[in-house]
Formats: structure tokens, sequence, C-alpha cells
């Protein structure tokens, strides 16, 4: 049997390779890794802007999770940190710009015959700039709290989204056949992300 024993950085942070071994590590715990598979890793960003009593989504308007609604984010380009992409990624998709955003949350998905897993890191933000724009990406529309569409979102969302909304910290790993059936998850509030 092989475990994960570390990564590799390829120099491209969006794709970070994780390496198994026959050592297991002490910290050796995360559910996708100990069954000996080699995973590769994709970073990508996720951002709610939220106000007292509301919360922007976006359609997504083409690509993956085309027809859903969701947070504004994608891909980690090399050469910038996580949160630069995640306040790239919200302005090309939403037209806002934000001084600073809290990390709330980091979610991993694993996606049954790939071995590609994506690694979330979702953020919150109360204070934006400028006013929500549609973009060739998303179209963005302001939702009541109590009429949050979690019906037209990802499956996983009506689970985390409610601890992000109370500003709680969270780490997830939710495992999916195709994009509309969980198979499995877990979930866990944490005091730092
Ligand atoms: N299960 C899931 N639940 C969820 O809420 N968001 C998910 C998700 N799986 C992926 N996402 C988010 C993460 C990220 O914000 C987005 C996927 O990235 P995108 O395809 O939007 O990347 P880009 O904006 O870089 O796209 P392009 O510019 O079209 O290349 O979907
Ligand atoms: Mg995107
Ligand atoms: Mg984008």
């Amino acid at each position: 049997m092989w475990y994960l024993h570390g990564v590799v950085d390829s120099g491209c942070p969006s794709s970070m390779m994780y390496i198994c071994h026959d050592v297991l590590p002490e910290d050796f715990s995360f559910q996708p890794y100990n069954r000996g598979i080699m995973f590769t890793s994709k970073l990508l960003t996720l951002v709610f802007v939220v106000q007292p009593s509301k919360i922007l989504l976006g359609m997504k308007k083409r690509g993956f999770g085309m027809g859903r609604w969701n947070g504004f984010g994608g891909k980690v380009q090399p050469g910038e940190t996580i949160e630069e992409a995640a306040k790239r990624e919200l302005w090309e998709e939403s037209c806002l710009t934000v001084n600073t955003l809290e990390k709330i949350g980091q979610i991993k998905f694993e996606f049954v015959g790939s071995t590609e897993l994506f690694d979330v890191h979702v953020f919150h933000t109360d204070h934006f700039i400028g006013e929500p724009a549609e973009s060739e990406e998303m179209r963005p529309q302001w939702f009541e709290l109590e009429k949050i569409p979690f019906d037209g979102m990802w499956p996983d969302d009506i689970y985390w989204l409610p601890l992000l909304l109370k500003k709680k910290k969270f780490l997830g790993y939710f495992k999916f056949e195709g994009y509309d059936k969980i198979l499995e998850y877990t979930l866990e509030e944490v005091e730092h992300v």
C-alpha cells in the first residue's frame, strides 16, 4: 500500500502534485489520500460578498458549474497569492473591488474517476467598492438571506454556506459522483483556516 507522503511543487501554484509513499505520516488523516491514490490538486478561489440582509451571487454563464448560482472565483495563476487571485477573479467576474477579504473556509472536492482534487479557498467580505455588473462569466444578483437559491447552486453549498454567513471558519471535503450527487463528505468548524 502506498500513502501520501508529501507534496511536489511543480512550479505552478495551481498544479501541486501530491505524492504517495509507503510510510504513513503521523498527521496523515485526509480521506482521499489514505486510499493510496495519487492526486493532483487545483487551487481555486471563491468569494462571497455579504450585506446585513443579502448576499451577492453570480449565475455562471460558461465553463465549470455553468447554470449554477455561486460566489465569484476561479483558478489561481502562477505568481499570484491565493488572496490576490480571489480579488482578481471577483473583479473580473463582478466588477467589484475589495480592500480586504476574510479567509473563511477551505474545501477539497473529489470527483469519482478523476485524480484531480479541487482545493477551493473560500473568502467572505462585507465591504466592497463599485456596483456589481455582468461579465462574460457571471451575471450577478443580490438575494435576501432567507431566499438563497440552494436548489440552483452546487449541492454542497447548503452544508457550509450557513457557516460562512455566521462567520464560522470551516474545513470541508466532498466526494462527488458526477456533478449532482454527493457520495460522502466531512465538514468541521475550525479556529484557523
Ligand atoms: N462543488 C463546488 N461548490 C461550490 O460552491 N463552488 C465550486 C465547486 N466546485 C468548484 N467551485 C467553484 C470554485 C471556483 O470559483 C469555480 C471554478 O472556477 P472557474 O471555472 O470559474 O475558473 P475561472 O474563473 O478561472 O474560469 P475561466 O476564466 O472560464 O477559465 O467554481
Ligand atoms: Mg470563475
Ligand atoms: Mg474567472
